[in-house]
């Protein structure tokens, strides 16, 4: 990697703000971003600290940030798109002041205080105005359950250990976390059915994924270098790309996913940085015996040695049943970005290499991220092998594919000796009734 370790990851940090060291995703070695409604007030850019929202303007307006934060924080409006196009400099500098504000000790507390909201107070936004959303296919284990599904003969195609596979997303319809996702109605045809059919989806589904952020970007017609392409990251959120199967696997030859993927999206709206995660990245796996090796565009030594992440990830269902009795959620798989085959500079790298402009605030997928176990699979169509084997709730109610009512949470944990955890916050949706 191209930045190292320093005192803002000390796991002996601690911060004055109430709550803030035993928070399960937000202890001062986070301090991830994002954009915020303080009371109703409007969108500006905030950073969490606990169960709080420190207001960055409002922190600009004391003078307390050095030259670099504070053209960092004088860059933003109403969306983080400026900032992410700064690069990672003023972002350092930034989590370095802000580390130091927050800290146990610090003398300008009673400064500070006031410039905190309750988070259960606020509205999160989208921390930016999206212009293009591309979504990959890394997660091997997904790919080789999902084509055993939908192409039982050819369930990896030969392209997937060269290309970075992924298809063009749709911008218009990411929300931040908490948004209703309504049901898409659309085409299907039964597998043995003659007949072609317009309705609500019957095989709802959703997907487990990381998105990354794009920082600076590049110029039309001109490649980011596999070298270069961390310098481009400005940050990871969890990402829900929620699918209808069986629209999808009537729409989907020989162009892709359309009208199955692009009715709702769903982020998680902090964006955490790549400092903070740095406790958590990890070399490569190494691919299979027999695997090509990547062509030279793709191949970079730091990226080998530091581009992967070990992160934790959770998938929980919360649905009427469970709710009505008093249940908690129950827990449809534990997975870890380890599975992920091509790492994010990859990905980014590969969508850039043709000279096609990657802009600040546009939004990558990951692709599902699933783990080799049953336990382990980021979509319900694997989870339950395409409805064959229904999840059974501790409610006494079966889940083959997604009801109205029910809820999906995601969440993303780096859990490392030595480190304080920290979390990337919510990513929920819960599911209402198809239109008309
Ligand atoms: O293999 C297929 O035809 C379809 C795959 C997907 O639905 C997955 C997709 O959106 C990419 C991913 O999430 O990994
Ligand atoms: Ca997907
Ligand atoms: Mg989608």
């Amino acid at each position: 990697m191209t930045h190292d370790l320093d005192h803002t990851h000390d796991a002996g940090l601690r911060s004055w703000v109430p709550g803030a060291d035993d928070h399960p995703d937000f202890p001062i070695q986070n301090l991830p971003l994002g954009i915020v409604s303080p009371d109703g007030g409007v969108p500006r850019a905030g950073v969490a600290i606990g169960r709080h929202i420190l207001d960055l303007p409002a922190l600009l307006a004391t003078n307390l940030l050095s030259g670099e934060a504070a053209a960092a924080v004088e860059a933003v409006g109403e969306t983080l798109n400026p900032l992410l196009a700064l690069g990672a400099g003023p972002r350092r500098a930034l989590r370095r002041d802000l580390s130091a504000l927050l800290r146990e000790g610090q003398a300008e507390r009673r400064t500070i205080e006031p410039l905190l909201h309750e988070a259960a107070a606020c509205r999160l936004h989208l921390p930016a105005a999206i212009g293009d959303y591309t979504d990959f296919y890394v997660g091997i284990h997904h790919a080789e359950n999902i084509g055993r599904q939908f192409r039982p003969d050819n369930p990896l195609l030969p392209n997937y250990k060269h290309v970075p596979i992924g298809y063009h997303g749709r911008a218009s319809s990411i929300r931040p976390s908490g948004a209703p996702v309504r049901r898409p109605s659309g085409q299907t045809k039964g597998p043995d059915a003659d007949t072609i059919h317009f309705g609500p989806s019957q095989r709802l589904d959703y997907e487990l994924e990381l998105g990354v952020w794009v920082g600076p970007g590049n110029a039309l017609g001109e490649p980011i270098a596999i070298g270069e392409a961390e310098a481009h990251i400005a940050g990871y959120c969890l990402l829900n790309d929620w699918s209808a199967r069986d629209i999808q696997s009537w729409e989907y030859q020989p162009l892709g996913p359309f009208l199955s993927k692009n009715f709702v999206t769903t982020i998680s709206p902090w964006i955490v940085t790549p400092e903070a995660l740095l406790p958590f990245r990890i070399p490569q796996p190494p691919r299979p015996q027999g695997d090509p090796k990547p062509l030279a565009y793709l191949t970079d030594e730091a990226d080998q040695r530091g581009g992967a992440f070990d992160l934790r990830l959770d998938v929980f269902l919360l649905t009427p049943g469970l709710r009505e009795a008093g249940l908690p959620p129950h827990r449809v798989a534990v997975s870890n970005t380890r599975s992920m085959y091509w790492t994010a500079a990859q990905m980014l790298a590969h969508h850039a290499s043709g000279g096609c402009n990657l802009r600040p605030g546009d939004l990558l997928g990951t692709g599902t991220i699933s783990g080799p176990e049953r336990d382990a699979c980021g979509s319900l169509i694997e989870a339950t092998l395409g409805g064959r084997e229904p999840l059974q709730l501790a409610s006494g109610e079966e889940r083959r594919f997604l009801e109205d009512g029910d809820e999906v949470l995601l969440q993303a944990h780096g859990v490392r000796e030595g480190f304080a955890s920290i979390g990337f916050g919510e990513c929920r949706g819960v599911i209402v009734g198809a239109s008309g």
